[in-house]
């Protein structure tokens, strides 16, 4: 994550949005933000037909609500609480927590900032590891973060088997899944977001456009303050638009990663997010992400192949994927795609 520097400007005492953290028009406004029509799949996990729904979903949207998450409100709770004492804190006590020697956990601005001439409005955490995590931030605020990630991995372990279960696998073929079926394998982080309100909302962003690289991110935002969008891809008939995925009661917001997509070779859809600013609300959100261990190569399920055409992606690694995203940032998928065979 990049760090700071000593020149930083405070975004929680601001009058006025600074060139620096000023995007322009036409970066804000790529597409036009939808109206009321576009509605994101609310989907309650328990449900006997949770594993079509979701899939559906997945395939439609690249992202949904989660009801019956099983998180517990209190633990959610208790997360945004410890979000907002961390970033209450001084600056340069938080600067002490900036990611070193290669350690990607710490303070600091959003770990897609290096691929923008811009700064978005917003700072983070990003709590890569639990032994990390517990270092990094019990210095600063005490919380008992592992039932947290216990939760977390749990919730997901239950989202890869409804999404196993839609893609029509029997267990040979999930035992190519791997940490879909072997969960303890998984490698997985959290990110606390923070969008502190802003004096000219449409001249900054606090999240800019992307998609996550992992296979799922799990989301929960703070009440009442929207500011997740996710880009709604149409038909030839009709143009890309931006979707608020405003904050729901008891909803976690879950949505596909690149090696997602390239798992299910294109069938699930990593969409592309950004988070806008508003005048009114800090507003807080908690990311968690889940993806393979290190070495594992992520390519097209099988089963899923045309077997004319061959799979869709050459199969990557996390970091290898991580490596070429620092080169290519949102060209990275399209960059481990196969030409397409006539
Ligand atoms: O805060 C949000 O709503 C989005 C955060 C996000 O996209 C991320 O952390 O990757
Ligand atoms: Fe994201």
């Amino acid at each position: 994550m990049p760090s700071l520097s000593k020149e930083h400007f405070d975004l929680y005492s601001a009058f006025h949005v600074p060139e620096t953290h000023a995007w322009s028009s036409s970066h804000l406004h790529d597409h036009p933000i939808a109206g009321d029509g576009a509605t994101i799949p609310v989907i309650d996990i328990s449900d006997p037909d949770a594993a079509s729904m979701v899939g559906g979903a997945c395939r439609s949207w690249g992202v949904f609500y989660a009801t019956s998450h099983g998180i517990p409100a209190d633990l959610l709770h208790q997360v945004e609480s410890h979000a907002r004492r961390l970033f209450s804190l001084p600056l340069h006590r938080k600067l002490q927590t900036a990611p070193r020697d290669g350690s990607l956990s710490g303070y600091g601005r959003p770990p897609i900032s290096a691929f923008f001439p811009k700064l978005m409005w917003s700072e983070g955490f990003t709590l890569a590891g639990h032994d990390d995590h517990l270092a990094v931030t019990s210095q600063l605020s005490p919380f008992d973060s592992l039932s947290f990630w216990k939760e977390m991995k749990k919730l997901a372990g239950r989202l890869f088997r409804l999404l196993i279960i839609s893609l029509g696998l029997d267990e040979e073929e999930m035992g190519q899944v791997g940490p879909l079926k072997e969960l303890s394998q998984a490698a997985d982080a959290i990110q606390l977001n923070s969008y502190p309100t802003c004096p000219e909302p449409e001249r900054a962003i606090g999240m800019a456009a992307h998609t996550d690289s992992a296979f799922l991110t799990v989301l929960h935002q703070t009440d009442g303050a929207g500011g997740l969008q996710v880009l709604r891809d149409q038909d030839e008939s009709e143009s890309a638009r931006w979707v608020d995925v405003l904050p729901r009661p008891d909803c976690l917001v879950v949505n596909v990663g690149d090696l997602l997509h390239i798992l299910s070779n294109g069938r699930f859809k990593s969409v592309r997010h950004r988070a806008v600013v508003n005048r009114a609300d800090h507003r807080i959100s908690a990311a968690y992400f889940i993806g393979p261990p290190a070495h594992m190569k992520v390519g097209s399920i099988t089963k899923l192949v045309d077997m004319r055409t061959g799979p869709m992606y050459r199969p990557v690694t996390w970091p290898e994927y991580l490596g070429i995203r620092t080169r290519l940032f949102d060209k990275a998928l399209d960059s481990v795609k196969f030409q397409e065979k006539n």
